[in-house]
């Protein structure tokens, strides 16, 4: 599988209410499209031509929460491009944290929620290519 080539790169932050000390990570509820209308999903997007993961997961955050963050460390998937969600698209995920600004649903999301971070959220109505993510995480 590591020799697969990926095409979409996506980014996701794993926010989480303090790096140091994690109890609770904020999800998105997307609004499109119809097939993810109404799932959770980590925030982020996808990485564009000469951009580096991390700073197009920083612009991603400004973009649809209005929030500025630091990044933690990185939650490894089983490949170079980190989780495969489907055929075309791979996500790297990073544990997260706001420096600056409310989260707000500005774009892309019905809802924003803050989540415990204990064994409840594998039963989220997550994105299901979220949920080994989310296995990961909780294994921390
Ligand atoms: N952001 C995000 N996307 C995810 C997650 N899980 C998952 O399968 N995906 C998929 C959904 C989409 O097909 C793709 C990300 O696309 P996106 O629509 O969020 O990207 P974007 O904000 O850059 O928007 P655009 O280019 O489509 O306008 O990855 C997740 O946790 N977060």
């Amino acid at each position: 599988m590591t020799d697969t080539v990926y095409p979409v790169q996506v980014v996701g932050a794993a926010l989480v209410d303090s790096l140091q000390n994690p109890t609770r990570i904020l999800l998105g509820q997307r609004s499109a499209p119809p097939a993810l209308a109404g799932l959770w999903e980590f925030p982020g997007g996808k990485v564009e031509p000469q951009e580096s993961c991390q700073e197009a997961l920083k612009r991603e955050l400004v973009e649809e929460l209005g929030v500025e963050i630091i990044l933690g460390r990185e939650i490894s998937g089983p490949h170079p491009q980190g989780w495969p969600l489907n055929e075309k698209a791979s996500m790297r995920v990073w544990l997260a944290e706001i420096i600056d600004g409310q989260p707000a649903t500005l774009q892309d999301h019905l809802a924003l929620e803050w989540f415990p971070l204990d064994s409840e959220l594998l039963k989220v109505a997550w994105i299901p290519a979220n949920l080994p993510i989310t296995r990961a995480i909780l294994s921390l």
